[in-house]
C-alpha cells in the first residue's frame, strides 16, 4: 500500500478562508500532505477583524481528537487558536498519544488586533503546552510574551528562540521577524544552533493568514518526514510566495495567497 503524510491542525475557523483551520487545510492540500482538523473556535472574522466568537464545547473537542486519532494515522500536528484554559486541558491531556512532532502557533491576537485567547490562558499554553512541542512559531509580540522581555532587534530575536528552548523547555523556537522592519527574517534554534531564514520584505497590507500559513507548511513538510531545518526552510519559501500572491480582496487586511490565479479585473 501506497503511504500517505497525513496532518492534523488544531484550531479556529476563518469564514473568510485567510486564517485559522481553512488556511491550514489549503496549506496541507496544496504540498500534498493529507489534511484533517479538530475545531476549537467558530470564529466569524473577516479581513477587518473578529466579529463574534463562539466556542466548541469541551466534550466536542475531546470527541474530535478522539474521531481522529483512533481512526487515522497523525505524521505531524499543529495547534492555532486554543481560546481558553480547560480547552488547553483537554487537549494537553490527548497530545502524549499522538507519536508525531507537535508544532505550536502561539496565537493570542488576529492581525486586525482582536484577542483570540482568554488572557488568563496565556501562562497556562507558556508553561504547560510549550513544552510538549517539537516546534514552537512565535512572532515578535508573543515571543516577548513568551520571554517578559522586549524584542526589538535581531539580536533579541536570537537570545529570545534561545531562552524559549532553555528556560521554557519547548523542543524548538522560530522566532519570526514579521513586525520588525528590514529584511524579513526568521530565527530557528534547535537546542544547539541558530538558523537563519531570510526573504526581501513585500510591501502589502494583506498579511491576514501569514502566521497560520507559515505553521500549517512546516507541520505539511514535517509530516512528510523532512528534517526540522528542511522543513523551515521549504515553508520560508512557500509563505513568502504566499504574501506575493496575496490578494487585495476585503476592507481590512487581504489573504495570502500560494496559488489562485490573479487577473486584472477578476477581483474588486
Ligand atoms: N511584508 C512581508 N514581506 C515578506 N515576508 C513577511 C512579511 N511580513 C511577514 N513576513 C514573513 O511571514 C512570516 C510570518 O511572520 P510574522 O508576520 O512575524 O508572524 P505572524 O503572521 O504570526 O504575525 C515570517 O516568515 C515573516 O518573516
Ligand atoms: C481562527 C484564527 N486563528 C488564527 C488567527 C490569526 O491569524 P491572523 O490574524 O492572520 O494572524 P497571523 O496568522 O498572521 O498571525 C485568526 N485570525 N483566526
Amino acid at each position: 500500500m501506497e503511504k500517505v503524510a497525513c496532518a492534523l491542525t488544531i484550531a479556529g475557523t476563518d469564514p473568510s478562508g485567510g486564517a485559522g483551520i481553512h488556511a491550514d487545510l489549503k496549506t496541507f492540500q496544496e504540498l500534498k500532505s493529507y489534511g484533517m482538523s479538530v475545531i476549537t473556535s467558530v470564529v466569524a472574522q473577516n479581513t477587518t477583524g473578529v466579529q463574534a466568537l463562539h466556542h466548541v464545547p469541551l466534550e466536542m473537542i475531546e470527541q474530535q481528537l478522539y474521531s481522529v486519532i483512533s481512526d487515522m494515522p497523525v505524521h505531524a500536528f499543529k495547534t492555532g487558536m486554543i481560546a481558553n484554559i480547560d480547552m488547553m486541558k483537554v487537549i494537553a491531556k490527548k497530545i502524549p498519544s499522538i507519536a508525531a512532532p507537535y508544532v505550536m502557533d502561539p496565537v493570542m491576537v488576529a492581525t486586525s488586533g482582536d484577542p483570540l485567547i482568554e488572557e488568563q490562558a496565556r501562562d497556562f499554553l507558556r508553561k504547560e503546552l510549550l513544552p510538549l512541542t517539537a516546534l514552537v512559531t512565535p512572532n515578535i509580540p508573543e515571543a516577548e510574551f513568551l520571554i517578559g522581555r522586549k524584542v526589538e532587534t535581531t539580536d533579541d530575536m536570537k537570545k529570545a528562540a534561545r531562552s524559549i528552548v532553555h528556560d521554557l523547555g519547548a523542543g524548538a523556537a522560530l522566532v519570526k521577524g514579521g513586525h520588525l522592519d528590514g529584511e524579513a527574517v526568521d530565527f530557528l534554534y534547535d537546542g544547539t544552533t541558530i538558523y537563519s531564514f531570510s526573504a526581501k520584505r513585500i510591501n502589502t497590507k494583506n498579511t491576514h493568514g501569514t502566521g497560520c500559513t507559515y505553521s500549517a507548511a512546516i507541520t505539511a513538510y514535517l509530516s512528510q518526514r523532512l528534517s526540522l531545518y528542511e522543513a523551515v526552510d521549504k515553508a520560508k519559501h512557500f509563505v513568502t510566495k504566499a504574501i506575493k500572491g496575496a490578494f487585495p480582496i476585503g476592507a481590512g487586511n487581504g489573504p495570502t495567497n500560494h496559488w489562485a490565479i490573479r487577473e486584472k479585473g477578476v477581483f474588486q
